[in-house]
């Protein structure tokens, strides 16, 4: 407790009043979270609901126990993809049809940026100019999306011509670079919301300034689907990929999303040709001639049972607003933030403090918060230890996720209690916290 028993009171009385006009309070009791525990890291796994849970039970027991093959028609798995696909769209402003769910990021976003090298490509041979070879993004892009870049870039690099290029530059950089080299770059490939810090890219600036430069624009919208509003169709964006593990809460390894303007589709052309994205699948022919529509994302048989948990899961959001989730979510993260300098300041001051690694303002950040500390390691394990399970971001990073379907503003309070006692009292510092072993 701070030792300023009024600040405690004062804290306790604000969060439940909070609490009281929040309009989404009642969803956390659609979750399965274990007792005394905050969960702060939806951002990076979603916790299990209750209807993901009955549809797991019934998608084993029922639809593959009973109907066993018979599901793909009687449950419609066969249109799993696209059903799900939909649901996910409204969620992005995306138009129907447009969105496909399958496979995770990283293969998609191999699928999407092949496809988008070769519309570029046409594009230019059109146009009589030059192929455009360099593929930009952001040097604190999440690793898998540049290392799918360099494997690419292996790949079509075989020969003696360099097809292809991966420009990383900080995030800062990104408009200047697209003003100097907009000529030669053939996709923009940026993550929408930083896993580190949070930081937001203007996504309809951005991808106006790229296009106005004959730039195709491909969106990671991992950090942002299912808590911030986007509108995908009205800003032209060309391609998005993003995962339903986070915020959409899928469960572990739910199978990804792929999404394509409807503009694209007719010209699209994706490397990994497998037999679900054909024409007619069940004809079984020779050759490979694409679905016309987003189904052409497809490649092999998809996992229905994780997919089918995803699709329950998703219920819970056709009555809720993204844009009462952002609301939520920035109000959470902001009283959190308020809670931890309050307690903060009622102590003398530490001498090894949290340092904030984010923006200041919580409106301006993804639905997270991020402290840099020597010890943010093991400051994260003594959290976990004490039931506020958060995470640990190579080197110094602890990260906080505020998901607004399931944590309340006492939630909030408890954790920064917890937190700013364990830094302050230094109770991080005991032998089991400090061995880095664990996946964070
Ligand atoms: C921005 C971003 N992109 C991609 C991934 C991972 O992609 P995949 O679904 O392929 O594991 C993550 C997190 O795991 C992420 O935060
Ligand atoms: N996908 C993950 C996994 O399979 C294991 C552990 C963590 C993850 C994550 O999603 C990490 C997450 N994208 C992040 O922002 O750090």
């Amino acid at each position: 407790m701070p030792s300023n028993h009024k600040l405690a009171a004062d804290l306790l009385a604000k969060a439940k009043k909070l609490n009281q006009e929040d309009p989404l309070a009642s969803f956390k009791s659609e979750f399965l979270l274990p007792q005394n525990v905050i969960y702060v890291d939806g951002n990076s796994l979603g916790p299990l609901s209750k209807a993901a849970k009955n549809r797991a039970v019934e998608v084993v027991e029922q639809q593959w126990g009973n109907s066993l093959i018979s599901s793909w028609n009687v449950h419609d798995w066969i249109n799993l993809p696209t059903t799900v696909g939909n649901k996910i769209a409204k969620l992005i402003g995306a138009a129907p049809n447009t969105v496909i769910c399958c496979d995770s990021i990283s293969v998609n976003l191999f699928k999407l940026l092949s496809a988008a090298l070769l519309l570029s490509a046409k594009q230019a041979a059109d146009d009589k100019t030059d192929a455009r070879t360099l593929i930009l993004s952001q040097k604190d892009n999440f690793p898998t999306d540049l290392y799918m870049v360099q494997g690419l870039g292996q790949l079509l690099n075989s020969g003696t011509q360099t097809k292809l290029e991966l420009m990383s530059v900080d995030s800062k950089d990104i408009t200047r670079s697209i003003e100097e080299h907009g000529h030669r770059i053939a996709v923009l490939m940026l993550t929408h919301v930083n896993f580190r810090n949070g930081d937001i890219h203007d996504l309809q600036a951005l991808t106006e300034l790229a296009h106005a430069k004959g730039i195709l624009v491909l969106w990671d919208l991992a950090h942002s689907a299912g808590v911030l509003p986007l509108a995908l169709e009205e800003c032209e964006v060309d391609f998005a990929v993003g995962c339903t593990y986070k915020y959409l809460n899928g469960g572990p390894g739910a199978p990804g999303f792929a999404y394509v303007a409807e503009r694209l589709l007719p010209d699209l052309q994706q490397p990994l040709s497998g037999w679900l994205g054909h024409k007619k699948p069940f004809d079984f022919e020779h050759d490979y001639e694409k679905a016309a529509g987003i189904e052409q994302l497809l490649c092999g048989t998809p996992s229905i049972i994780s997919m089918s948990v995803l699709d329950a899961a998703l219920d819970m959001f056709e009555t809720i607003s993204v844009s009462d989730l952002r609301a939520k979510s920035i109000a959470l993260n902001d009283f959190f933030q308020s809670c931890v300098e309050q307690i903060n300041a009622s102590y003398s001051p530490s001498d090894s403090p949290l340092v904030l690694a984010c923006n200041e303002q919580a409106q301006m950040r993804g639905s997270q918060i991020s402290y840099k500390h020597p010890h943010a390691y093991a400051i994260c394990q003594a959290l976990i230890s004490e039931g506020v399970i958060s995470d640990f971001r190579s080197p110094d990073i602890l990260r906080i996720g505020f998901s607004p379907l399931f944590l309340h503003f006492t939630d909030m309070l408890n954790a920064a209690l917890i937190l700013t006692s364990i830094v302050r009292t230094k109770r991080y510092t005991q032998p089991q916290f400090l061995i880095k072993n664990k996946v964070t």
